[in-house]
């Protein structure tokens, strides 16, 4: 077998592997690039690009039904599901070039589309050769739960994997789950004409913020999606066409097509861990807090595979840590505190840092916790869009986190993450001179309200106020 010498080996062509790859590369180290499927992981072929592909397609239809509040006579709109997925198709196409193989070899990686599995602590084996590594980099990313629901097995169903394939729209489409997935693909299978029914064992949303949560979870209900709560699915069965679901309290939910959303596991079966001496367990690779491998100091992990938080962008920011210690030597360490993330439901929900609930547990009474509403922001009310709000949590005069939810707060959250990141005061939030009129002044005004008890409802200013104007020529 051909053996191949290499700096780094990174294992999974995703959105962590190749931050690395591209970036190791480009700083002179040699790298192999081992991918068993797509280049470009599940962000680029079933996750973040197909989704919101399909998401702006939505939007599209929900603009025609809903354009009578600006006077502008609404119609119901003409979906070709077909032709919306060539739309998603011709998305993932127009990205696909930066992930490619032919960029990445261009970049000087030796590139092996094939399984990789460890064969010892220190090599690889992959498309008939051996990779012997000076460190290597787990990136091979997570996959759908199919939870053990009676009778699964025997209905058929989408996962992220099929149903961005689907031709043909699903009449009414069943799912299991109501995390950002589940919700995400309800409203937008909702707005191109299905009926949607979403199953959620416990709280839909249930990791963010439970007024913003609720929110979003109200815009959904109004326009029609269907959302059980508490309601474990007890049996699954087969219909012809279809599928018929028997929740926890009895009731009967038929679909004719059911997508399982229910949560992710990393993709660790077949990478021989244990030839490696590659501690992990059912979150992912044991790491420290410079996402090394607890027991083999030359392994790392990033993204998914590292059994955290599971976000694109997180998978990059983990690239740069890992660059930094196994290319330049130098050392590194995640923060968790500065993360942010985003449901791009309509209204979107972002988050950065710890929700309120968190930041009370954390701070205690020493964190305070102001708000902006949309319907104070003109931007927003031009927009017809006044639902939900701002909240800053600030904890010893520096931000600590924000949760925003209405009008594209993902977009509205980047000054916010950046004050996050940076612990920067909450005076300089307040402070900012931003374009009016823009929804990212709820951050601004979220953050002055903090300072408006002591400006405008504080007695002893009032009398000197009072003092300062009677002494001003
Ligand atoms: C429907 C959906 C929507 C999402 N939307 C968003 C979003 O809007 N924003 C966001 O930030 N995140 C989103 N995510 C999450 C995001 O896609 C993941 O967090 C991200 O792709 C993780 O990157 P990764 O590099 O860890 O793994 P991946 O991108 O999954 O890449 C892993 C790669 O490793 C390969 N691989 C696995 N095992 C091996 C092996 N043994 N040998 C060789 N190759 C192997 C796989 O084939 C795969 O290509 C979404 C996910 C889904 C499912
Ligand atoms: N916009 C984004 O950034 C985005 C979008 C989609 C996915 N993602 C990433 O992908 C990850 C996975 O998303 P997800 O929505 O699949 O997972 P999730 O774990 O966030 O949500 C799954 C939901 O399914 C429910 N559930 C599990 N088993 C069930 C059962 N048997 N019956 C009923 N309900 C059940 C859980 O209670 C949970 O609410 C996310 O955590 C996120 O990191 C991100």
């Amino acid at each position: 077998m051909e053996e191949l010498r290499t700096d780094i080996c990174v294992i999974g062509a995703g959105s962590g592997g190749l931050s690395v790859a591209a970036g190791a590369v480009q700083m002179g180290a040699r790298v192999v690039l081992i991918e068993a499927g797509e280049m470009g992981g599940d962000c680029l072929n079933a996750g973040c690009v197909p989704s919101k592909a399909l998401i702006a397609a939505a939007e599209a239809a929900a603009m025609q039904r809903g354009s009578a509040r600006f006077g502008v006579g609404a119609v119901e709109p003409a979906v070709d599901f077909g032709a919306v997925k060539d739309h998603v198709a011709g998305v993932i196409a127009a990205i696909a070039p930066v992930d490619s193989q032919e960029r990445f070899e261009g970049l000087g990686c030796t590139v092996i589309r094939d399984w990789a599995r460890f064969v010892s602590p220190r090599a690889v084996e992959a498309g008939g050769r051996r990779i012997v590594a000076r460190r290597f980099v787990i990136a091979t990313g997570s996959r759908a739960v199919v939870p053990p629901v009676p009778g699964i097995e025997a209905v058929p169903y989408l996962t992220n994997e099929t149903v961005f394939g689907l031709r043909e729209r699903p009449e009414h489409l069943l799912i299991l789950g109501g995390g950002p997935i589940g919700m995400e693909m309800a409203q937008a299978h909702r707005r191109l004409g299905s009926a949607v029914t979403v199953i959620e064992g416990a709280r839909a949303l249930g990791r963010e913020d439970a007024e913003a949560a609720a929110v979003v979870l109200a815009a959904l209900r109004a326009e029609g999606v269907e959302i059980r709560e508490g309601q474990g699915v007890m049996r699954l069965q087969a219909l012809s066409p279809g599928v018929e679901a028997v929740l926890a309290d009895g009731t009967v939910v038929k679909g004719t097509h059911l997508l399982v959303a229910a949560g992710r596991k990393v993709a660790l079966e077949g990478l021989g861990l244990e030839a490696a001496g590659v501690a992990h367990d059912a979150r992912g690779v044991t790491v420290g807090a410079g996402l090394r491998s607890v027991s083999n100091r030359r392994v790392y992990a990033v993204g998914d595979a590292a059994g955290g938080a599971q976000f694109t962008h997180l998978a990059g920011y983990h690239a740069g840590i890992v660059i930094r210690q196994a290319v330049l030597g130098l050392p590194a360490r995640v923060r968790g505190d500065h993360i942010p993330r985003v449901t791009y439901t309509e209204p979107e929900l972002a988050q950065v840092g710890p929700t309120e609930a968190e930041a009370r547990a954390l701070w205690g009474d020493r964190l305070s916790v102001s708000r902006a509403e949309f319907h104070h922001n003109d931007r927003a009310q031009a927009m017809r869009a006044g639902e939900g709000f701002a909240k800053v949590m600030i904890a010893r005069g520096r931000v600590v986190g924000a949760t925003v939810v209405g009008p594209h707060a993902g977009e509205v959250l980047a000054p916010l993450a950046l004050a996050v990141s940076a612990r920067m005061k909450v005076s300089a939030l307040a402070g900012v001179v931003l374009p009016y009129p823009t929804l990212a002044e709820i951050g601004k005004r979220a953050a002055g309200a903090h300072f408006a008890p002591k400006l405008f409802e504080n007695p002893r200013l009032k009398q000197v106020v009072r003092l300062v104007q009677r002494w001003l020529p």
